[in-house]
């Protein structure tokens, strides 16, 4: 997920203002509005599923593949630090490149660069799946982050441009559902060749099936065209106007189909004419992403929004849903369950149903409240485990069972991850990524972008030091330590986050102008 929305959606979201008839944009809409999905639309979605699913897939095939590899990387067992490492490798190489894949997507177009991330995670999957050492591994899952970091940028930029505005919120939300839907995929699939492949290569087949959906989507991106908003930015306007009678499925006719392009090419105009006025404000080219950065920082709206934003993606990593989501198999194995990889299904699964729950409740119960409602069964959930912890005695270098389980602490456990899980997913899990409502237009990419940073630099922070903090506060304190997190995050919501449910993108902007940063 990431920054890439909309200029468009911006106005699509705006019931409030009064439509101009003459504005072209307006015509632009209606015309989308009025489309029924075309059997385009439905291969959009399917190539925005995929990318989704391919993230979910990785990211959550870590947990299984964790207590599978024994001894096989440098032939000894892997302390806590490997798996840290190995873990965290993915999010520090997403958070590195992501700010790259713009530049890119800018010179080479965006389709090219989602076919040569789907090139580098299938190349990601085949360094895992052949490595013998922990450093081959570390390097296997680093290309994977350095395609996921590029691909959820680039992807939902891809989709945003080439949909029209009638579908275009529903398919960047189809990418949070698909992504936890890969997660569950790669349970599954963990679970699968745990207890019925050969013990010595099941691992290797999980991280390289991670390659398959790569294939299927460079298949269907082949046969998908450039974006239109792509074509006009780099003057190539002829082929962009082929591509827009195509998304409209014949439905639109010549006049639907100029007024699309005159309103991308209006869009793409006003835009460079915006920066080449900052620029100039500000001493030249070089200083244009300065200028941008002056904008976000020194405007006090701006800055609140940034805050916020920033809050809630950190909250979301640092909440430590994610140590679950990696290392669930390695803490059921600690605390005795004969199938792991079965247990910590009801992880992905519940994180998998409630996000689809919240997708449906989220406009309607607001943000700020489903948050409010959902963060304290999250500290009940963390506690509840932290008591149940108090009672096992474990160890995350032991890959063995622990030899009596406590069927009851076990279970206690395993009910309180479910409750955190429900809750995360409820809100933490979603509401972040809808940062790109938060901010102005025109600093909304940079401000979605250091949001969706701070994201993955969390995420990073939490992957490399759970095992490190299970080891040396135990697993209860640790528990214990994301509780006070989510309690810290709770008052800070309450406090500086206004509802913006239900409001126009500018409407919910202007809610921030406000220089009282509290809430009333
Ligand atoms: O919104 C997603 C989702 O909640 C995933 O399950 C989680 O692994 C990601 O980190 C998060 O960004």
């Amino acid at each position: 997920m990431s920054s890439a929305e909309e200029p468009l959606i911006s106005r699509q979201a705006a019931p409030s203002q009064d439509p101009d008839p003459n504005d072209e944009t307006t015509v632009h809409e209606d015309v989308a509005a009025a489309a029924s999905p075309t059997i385009f639309i439905y291969l959009l979605t399917f190539s925005a599923g995929i990318s989704g699913l391919l993230f979910g897939y990785d990211t959550g095939v870590i947990s299984s593949t964790l207590v599978s590899l024994g001894t096989s990387l440098s032939s000894r067992e892997l302390t806590a630090l490997d798996k840290s490492i190995i873990t965290s490798s993915t999010s520090l190489l997403a958070l590195l490149v992501s700010p790259f894949a713009s530049l890119l997507a800018d010179r080479l177009g965006r389709r090219r660069v989602v076919l040569a991330t789907d090139a580098v995670f299938a190349a990601g999957s085949a360094v895992q799946t052949a490595s013998t050492t922990v450093a081959a591994m570390v390097l296997g899952r680093a290309v994977v982050g350095a395609a996921v970091g590029a691909a959820s940028f680039v992807v939902p930029l891809y989709v945003a441009e080439l949909a029209p505005a009638a579908f275009r919120g529903r398919l960047l939300t189809v990418n949070v559902v698909f992504i936890t839907l890969g997660q569950v995929v790669a349970y599954v699939v963990g679970w699968a060749l745990r207890e019925y492949g050969d013990e010595r290569t099941a691992w290797r087949w999980m991280v390289g099936l991670g390659a398959l959906p790569a294939v299927v989507q460079a298949v269907v991106i082949a046969f998908m065209p450039e974006t239109p908003r792509w074509l006009v930015l780099v003057g190539r306007a002829g082929e962009a106007r082929r591509v827009v009678a195509k998304v409209l499925g014949g439905k639109g006719g010549k006049r639907e189909v100029d007024a699309t392009v005159k309103a991308i090419e209006i869009e793409v105009r006003e835009e460079s004419e915006g920066r080449r006025l900052r620029n100039s404000g500000t001493g030249g080219a070089a200083s244009g992403w300065k200028a941008s950065l002056q904008e976000l920082f020194g405007v006090s709206r701006n800055r609140r929004a940034l805050s916020i934003a920033c809050l809630l993606q950190g909250l979301q990593q640092l909440c430590g849903f994610n140590s679950l989501m990696y290392f669930s198999a390695t803490i059921f194995t600690m605390v005795g369950f004969p199938i792991p990889t079965l247990t910590s299904l009801v992880v992905a699964v519940t994180n998998f149903a409630f996000t689809i729950a919240a997708l449906f409740l989220i406009d309607r119960i607001g943000r700020r409240r489903i948050l409010l409602w959902s963060i304290p069964f999250m500290i009940a959930g963390l506690l509840l485990a932290a008591w149940g912890f108090s009672f096992i005695k474990l160890s995350t270098t032991d890959s063995a069972p622990a030899k009596t389980p406590a069927d009851g602490a076990a279970a206690v456990i395993l009910v309180s991850i479910m409750v955190y899980v429900a809750g995360y997913a409820m809100g933490l899990g979603n509401v972040p990524w809808m940062q790109s409502e938060l901010f102005a237009l025109n600093v909304r990419s940079l401000g979605s972008g250091i949001a969706t940073a701070t994201n993955w630099g969390a995420n990073f922070v939490i992957g490399l030091t759970f095992l490190l903090l299970m080891d040396a506060f135990t697993p209860s304190w640790t528990f214990v330590l994301y509780a006070v997190i989510c309690a810290t995050g709770y008052g800070l919501i309450w406090r500086f986050y206004p509802e913006t449910a239900g409001l126009s993108l500018e409407e919910a902007a202007s809610l921030l102008e406000d220089d009282n940063w509290g809430v009333r």
